[in-house]
């Protein structure tokens, strides 16, 4: 079922789960001596190179991928999926609750670049202006 599309077999997907689910399958196929934070470390960023294989030599693509095929959209899910997946074993191999660690990280994100106000000309105060959000501006 497709997210948004209501259902009673609809669940709300949370990193609890998708972590939950993970140490399930290592158990399962007894796969746990496998799952070392190195050994997934090194596994999650293979997975980032099959993700971006996907988008190399394609040059720039419109966001919300309005020109991919269905099955192209499809594998992109499974590749962005093998690198969240190997990224939530990692987080708890190594004793991480993602999601807390991830929401501290925002709050520290909002504090090192504050929000700039509407219709204001000023793009920021140039103290917290990266070379990061300087570029985004101009895009
Ligand atoms: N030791 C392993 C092997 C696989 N997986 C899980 C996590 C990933 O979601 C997926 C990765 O499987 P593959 O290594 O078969 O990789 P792909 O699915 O990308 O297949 P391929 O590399 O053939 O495209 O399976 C795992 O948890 N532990």
């Amino acid at each position: 079922m497709k997210n948004g599309e209501g259902g009673e077999n609809e669940e709300v997907v949370s990193l609890e789960m998708l972590r939950k689910k993970m140490d399930d399958f290592a158990k399962a196929r007894d796969w746990e001596k496998y799952h070392s934070p190195r050994n997934l470390l090194l596994a999650m960023v293979g997975e980032v190179g099959e993700l971006s294989e996907i988008f190399q030599w394609k040059g720039e693509v419109a966001k919300g991928l309005p020109d991919w095929k269905e099955e192209e959209k499809m594998h992109l899910g499974e590749e962005l999926s093998d690198v969240l997946l190997y990224l939530v074993r990692l987080s708890d191999s190594c004793g991480v609750d993602l999601g807390k660690a991830a929401l501290r990280k925002i709050e520290l994100n909002a504090i090192k670049y504050p929000a700039i106000k509407h219709n204001d000309h000023c793009v920021g105060d140039a103290e917290h202006s990266s070379g990061k959000t300087k570029l985004n501006e101009e895009n």
